[in-house]
């Protein structure tokens, strides 16, 4: 998917903490948007993935204005979030988790479902089978039938991704998906969004940990008190003074 955001400002109580961004993220591309503390970082998310609404400017997944429709839809127009902080469902199953995530792309819908239809108990089956995929792909399916919550925190952000992947997305938005992770499931993420990306998922990558994101990222965008003050390669980013001044610091 293409995703071009075009002026988006958002402000809190009169103080602007996105303001007049725009960024085009081309299809297949991993962008990852960098920044300071309060830059603006997880508005812009938010002002993408429809979980706030923009004061001004323009979201278009493909060239279709989104912007006023709400997150579900915006879901069903192919975005999936991964959100910084782990919500799995407590009392079901980690299968159950990821299930949950194919339901809104299943083609029986809600009233085949309530009469158990035919229709339905194939796409139960077919929802199970793609959840299994969805764990196997992020390292999870050995625990398919602990209790979600039982996951360390590391799996937990696996089961997200799980999750959003079982949604089948074209635009898949990752808000620091590395933070609290140990070393070794750090190297195990970069490999899955690595994997990702190869297979031509567009994906939104919101990073503290500056390392990370430049290993993996195509192009990065850099936000500063929620305007943008560069874009570029990584290594064209961390060259430019203005970056290193508000962000990285001289190393
Ligand atoms: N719901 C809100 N209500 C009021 N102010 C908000 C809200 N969300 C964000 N802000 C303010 O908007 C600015 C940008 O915040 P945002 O969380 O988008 O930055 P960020 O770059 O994601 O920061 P961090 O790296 O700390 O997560 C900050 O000044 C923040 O205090």
């Amino acid at each position: 998917m293409r995703l071009v955001v075009e002026g988006a400002s958002r402000a809190f109580g009169g103080v602007w903490a996105v303001r007049d961004v725009s960024l085009t993220v081309e299809p297949g591309e991993l962008r990852a948007v960098i920044g300071p503390n309060g830059a603006g970082k997880s508005t812009l998310f938010a002002l993408i993935g429809g979980q706030l609404a923009a004061d001004h400017g323009r979201v278009r997944f493909d060239g279709d204005p989104v912007e006023r429709l709400p997150a579900h839809r915006r879901a069903r127009r192919g975005v999936s979030v991964v959100f910084q902080a782990a919500r799995v469902f407590h009392g079901m199953t980690v299968l159950e988790n990821v299930m949950v995530g194919a339901h809104a792309t299943t083609r029986s819908g809600f009233l085949a479902a309530a009469l158990r239809l035919p229709a339905h108990r194939r796409d139960e089956r077919e929802i199970r089978t793609a959840a299994m995929v969805c764990l196997e792909r992020t390292g999870l399916a050995d625990w398919a039938g602990r209790a979600a919550e039982e996951l360390p925190l590391g799996r937990q952000r696996s089961l997200q991704l799980a999750r959003a992947l079982c949604a089948r997305p074209r635009l898949l938005l990752l808000d620091e998906p590395a933070s609290g992770l140990r070393a070794a499931e750090r190297e195990r993420l970069a490999g899955l969004i690595t994997g990702l990306r190869a297979e031509g998922l567009t994906i939104l990558l919101v990073e503290h940990d500056v390392a990370f994101v430049m290993r993996l990222a195509d192009r990065v965008t850099v936000l500063d008190l929620g305007r943008v003050i560069a874009e570029g390669t990584p290594a064209e980013v961390r060259a430019r003074p203005e970056v290193v001044a508000a962000y990285l610091g001289p190393s």
